[in-house]
């Protein structure tokens, strides 16, 4: 019997749990309801512990998936246009689509750009769209986001995407109501550079980093280094937790890292059972290399005297960083 689609996404938020408990990203889901979950969410949070070994998601008391069905059922559905988008990168990226940040994630990404109402956005790593058209959707219309792409094939997916849906240059001209998303192709920090010579005196309202892992440093080093923020400009950046690995990398201190305790063989949706539990571990040394990179990223900010940055433990972790502001600044 086929199962529900409730089921089938309680089934797919277990797997996410038991991939994220065990550090690896879950297999990705055809989606079937408005909201997918296509990352390893929260699971590091306390609210949460226990749900994995639950036998009854729905009852366990602080079962995590019993508490984001909850949450869905209290949030706006996002409209089917990202549902169709999730459906099509999984078409076009079956082993990768996780890649996409979850339905919920887009939809307070669009929030957001609606309390903040940015100008100028900048976007680290489009893949197929998802979370530009997120922004653009709650950016005001005559806003511009950069989003920058290095894989030529999901760019291209994501550029006949923002046509198709009128987030492209012509739409400018037909008395537009969608901020204008403009597509940079290739490496992020050299399009960054390309911008920013061909502009002067560009600045981001928001920044919102979700590309390569170990670019994250030189991404935020080059926007605060050569002072791309606007005074109420924020950075945002994906996965500050990566999966909640960066609690195992090197730089964490003997009492709280569980020694020796890199994850055991992940059940990576990228291996078939067939797989040898050499490739597993190839996998998880290659996924615990991205949290140390992320790792070390979080170190430096915290560190670094010009911001104030908030790690939320929310999605797969979320940061925010800020200027610090005047007032403060000449405080400390
Ligand atoms: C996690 S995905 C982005 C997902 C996207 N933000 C979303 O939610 O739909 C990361 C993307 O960064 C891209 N990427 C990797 N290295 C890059 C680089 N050096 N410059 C630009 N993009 C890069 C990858 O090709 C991939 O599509």
């Amino acid at each position: 019997m086929m199962p529900s689609a409730s089921a089938s996404v309680l089934q797919h938020h277990r797997r996410i749990m038991r991939a994220a408990w065990q550090g690896m990203r879950p297999a990705p889901r055809v989606a079937t309801s408005s909201f997918h979950t296509s990352r390893p969410v929260a699971a590091m949070n306390p609210s949460f512990e226990g749900a994995e070994s639950s036998s009854s998601d729905s009852n366990s008391k602080g079962g995590y998936a019993a508490l984001l069905r909850y949450s869905e059922q209290h949030s706006t559905p996002q409209p089917e246009k990202f549902a169709t988008l999730h459906a099509s990168s999984v078409e076009h990226y079956p082993s990768s689509a996780d890649k996409t940040i979850s339905a919920m994630q887009g939809n307070f990404l669009t929030l957001l750009m609606r309390m903040t109402r940015p100008q100028v956005v900048l976007e680290l790593g489009c893949f197929m769209g998802y979370s530009a058209m997120a922004m653009a959707d709650g950016m005001p219309q005559d806003s511009v986001l950069y989003t920058c792409e290095l894989d030529s094939r999901a760019a291209q997916l994501a550029r006949d995407l923002f046509e198709r849906e009128g987030y492209n240059d012509q739409g400018i001209s037909q008395n537009r109501q969608l901020a204008k998303i403009e597509l940079l192709e290739g490496d992020g920090l050299a399009s960054l550079q390309t911008l920013t010579k061909a502009k002067s005196n560009l600045k981001f309202d928001a920044v919102f980093i979700d590309a390569d892992k170990g670019n994250y440093i030189n991404y935020y080093n080059f926007i605060m280094d050569n002072d791309l923020l606007s005074d109420h400009g924020y950075i945002l950046v994906d996965n500050a937790l990566f999966q909640g690995l960066v609690v195992h990398s090197p730089s964490q201190d003997d009492q709280t890292k569980k020694k020796g305790s890199l994850p055991s063989p992940p059940p990576s949706p990228r291996l078939d059972a067939s797989s040898s539990d050499a490739e597993k571990q190839k996998t998880a040394v290659r996924y615990q290399k991205y949290a140390n990179h992320v790792d070390a990223f979080n170190r430096q900010v915290a560190k670094d005297p010009r911001v104030d940055v908030v790690l939320l433990p929310v999605f797969d972790g979320l940061s925010v960083i800020m200027k610090k502001s005047e007032k403060k600044a000449t405080r400390s």
